[in-house]
């Protein structure tokens, strides 16, 4: 794989293994992701693909029944190998994740403005004044109307919207380079979902944060994201631009993912799920993990299929997983206007 100069954080070749009652297994499998400063990539797949785990790897927020092989570059130092204390020093302050359920994330017995105030201190030297004053700022960037009042209020007082933006301000307060949102808009509706990703296109755009998100709806990534890692099984299926992966993806997985998305333009088609379901890691086949749910599958599928890291006529980077990747032509979302997709 291909890692730029300019990567903020490059991971390679991440293999996470969980102790079970039965014996040790393989969730995720030699995962390579790399992320410029400033740039935003979108993971997608199922859920039970691996993307959470491989998100807590990057923080080294696993339990304690994960091993973890491989390498997490951050400005070039391994996250593996820092100790507890240089691993303090960047968790909040240079990286930081925002979770899908933000009560989980919010402490009830604290006021709203206290957790920020008191997330500032733990990163910047700044007095309680200070840490104060920034905090109101920053619940008044994220959007949450009376932010001086709002800065005594407790968690359960706020809507599910409110908290979403709490946790986004919560994130960003320390101003990390590097924010990991998981699901950050799936316990919200539509179009709280819709402000929260605006928020934080712009959020990151001012500040030159890079973004992680993690999703099952590659609608939510499109929103925010130039690059995205498809996952499956544990392993990465596909990796190229939005705009290649939304029109012509080169893993039927992919392809199937980007029809079954509600809200895409799809031209009037109808929304096609993907039949079957993720295997548990205790059952991955030899071979394309995704054989049994494909239409394709051919005998060659059984055998070993590594990423392929480039696929040829195309300008851009695009690494695939499928043994028959240039040889299916297969189905998109419909963009309206081609011209105006994106440029790698
Ligand atoms: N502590 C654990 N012990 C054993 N297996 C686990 C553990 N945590 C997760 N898994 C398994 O690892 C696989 C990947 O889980 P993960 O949560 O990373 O997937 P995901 O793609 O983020 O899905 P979701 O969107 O549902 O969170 C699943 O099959 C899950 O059952």
């Amino acid at each position: 794989m291909y890692f730029g100069s300019d990567d903020l954080l490059r991971v390679r070749d991440l293999s996470i293994y969980m102790s079970t009652p039965t014996g040790e297994v393989q969730i995720v499998d030699g995962v390579n992701l790399q992320v410029a400063s400033g740039a935003a990539l979108g993971l997608i797949g199922e859920s039970g693909s691996g993307k959470s785990l491989t998100a807590m790897a990057i923080l080294r927020l696993l339990p304690a029944a994960a091993r973890v092989e491989g390498e997490i570059l951050f400005r070039g130092v391994d996250i593996l190998k820092l100790r507890s204390e240089e691993l303090k020093a960047i968790r909040g302050s240079q990286i930081s994740m925002i979770f899908q359920e933000p009560m989980t994330a919010l402490d009830p017995v604290f006021t709203v403005g206290y957790q920020l105030s008191a997330t500032l201190r733990a990163h910047h030297d700044v007095s309680r004044r200070v840490a104060r004053t920034r905090s109101i700022e920053m619940l008044q960037s994220v959007g949450i109307p009376d932010p001086t009042r709002r800065f005594d209020a407790y968690a359960h007082e706020l809507s599910g919207g409110m908290r979403q933006r709490v946790m986004i301000a919560m994130a960003l307060i320390a101003e990390p380079e590097l924010l990991i949102a998981d699901e950050p808009t799936t316990a919200v509706d539509i179009t709280i979902q819709a402000q929260l990703l605006a928020l934080l296109a712009q959020l990151s755009a001012e500040r030159g944060t890079a973004i992680i998100l993690i999703s099952h709806d590659i609608a939510v990534v499109a929103e925010l994201c130039s690059e995205v890692s498809v996952m499956y099984a544990g392993q990465i299926v596909e990796s190229t631009t939005t705009d290649t992966i939304l029109v012509s993806p080169a893993h039927p997985y992919t392809s199937g993912l980007v029809r079954a998305a509600p809200r895409m333009e799809n031209s009037g088609t109808r929304l096609e799920g993907i039949p079957g379901r993720v295997p548990m890691p205790a059952e991955y086949p030899a071979g394309c993990r995704f054989q049994a749910r494909c239409a394709h599958a051919m005998t060659h599928c059984g055998e070993p299929q590594p990423l392929v890291g480039h696929i040829a006529f195309q300008p851009q980077r695009h690494s695939v997983r499928c043994c028959r990747h240039g040889e299916l032509d297969l189905p998109g979302v419909v963009v309206a206007d081609p011209e105006a997709v994106r440029s790698p």
